[in-house]
């Protein structure tokens, strides 16, 4: 169980160098004094008085330690430890050596078939077991995937940043507009209520990513690439294209489907001819 500890986090763990930093906060490798296991700890400033942007970010933060606290998938970024203190939380996370998944397709151009199918049978299978727990993440994109280590044959991944995750409670429409332009579903864009089906329009988009390295929707600006989205404006380039299987297609555009209830579910996904061949 992960105790509220009154200790300052360096009691506990020898701090590293920083791995990244970002709207999620600062995040820094450190080691466990213990054990010498190394884990990601990652900082968010919570100070009440620098005005309500501390405040929604604590928030933010205590809803994402709630949803993780709950959560336990080898797909699913596990949370070892927390710290609070006035001023800021400290999350101590399983170390990801092998970084983001978009890193790994930026040094890659794009990924075989295989590769792909490889990489998003385990992003099914984490998103299958939080849609199952009626739970979203809302932010779903290769900077939230991180792999354990990359230079194996096949790469483990887990699901990061629960900041936008939601429980969808029945009945309760969820509404909000945040995310990132790329990856968001037309019905965050409309304000209409957001569901799990908002998740696999995002599993559309990343998978358009890993077949092609080109991102389906973006424009010049924000505000084209979110009416490239609104209009379903999308093509697979024949250039890009040319040798990916018509199943591998098949599976996209039946995520990148406006209607919500006409997309995919996880479980569809896990079970499409492209994934699971027969
Ligand atoms: C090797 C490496 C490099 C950057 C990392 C991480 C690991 C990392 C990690 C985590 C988070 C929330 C953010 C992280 N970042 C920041 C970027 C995340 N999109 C995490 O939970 N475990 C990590 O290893």
């Amino acid at each position: 169980a992960v105790a509220l500890r009154a200790h300052s986090v360096e009691e506990m763990y020898e701090l590293l160098e920083t791995l990244g930093s970002g709207h999620f906060g600062v995040v820094k490798r450190c080691r466990e004094r213990s054990t010498g296991t190394f884990y990601a700890a990652k900082f968010v400033k919570t100070r009440r008085c620098r005005g309500s942007r501390r405040g929604l970010e604590r928030l933010q933060v205590e809803r994402e330690v709630a949803i993780l606290r709950d959560l336990q998938h080898p797909n699913i970024m596990q949370l070892h430890d927390l710290f609070t203190c006035r001023a800021e939380m400290v999350l101590v996370l399983e170390l990801m050596r092998g970084g983001e998944l978009f890193d790994f397709i930026a040094e890659k151009e794009m990924l075989l078939e295989e590769e792909a199918i490889e990489f998003l049978e385990q992003i099914l299978l984490g998103v299958q077991y939080l849609h199952g727990r009626h739970i979203a993440h809302f932010d779903l994109k290769p900077e939230n995937i991180m792999l354990q280590e990359k230079d194996v044959p096949k790469p483990q991944i887990k699901i990061i940043d629960f900041g936008l995750a939601q429980k969808l409670e029945d009945g309760v429409t969820f509404k909000s507009l945040c995310g990132t332009p790329q990856y968001i579903a037309p019905e965050v864009i409309n304000y209409e209520p957001l569901s799990s089906a908002t998740d696999m329009w995002s599993i559309g988009v990343i998978t358009y990513i890993l077949l092609s390295g080109l991102s389906p929707f973006q424009g010049e600006t924000d505000a084209e690439t979110l009416s490239n989205v609104l209009e379903g404006a999308y093509e697979f380039e024949e250039r890009y294209f040319s040798d990916t299987s018509e199943m591998a297609k098949d599976f996209i555009r039946q995520l990148l489907v406006k209607e919500p209830q006409e997309r995919m579910t996880a479980s569809e996904c896990l079970v499409h001819p492209w994934i699971k061949p027969l």
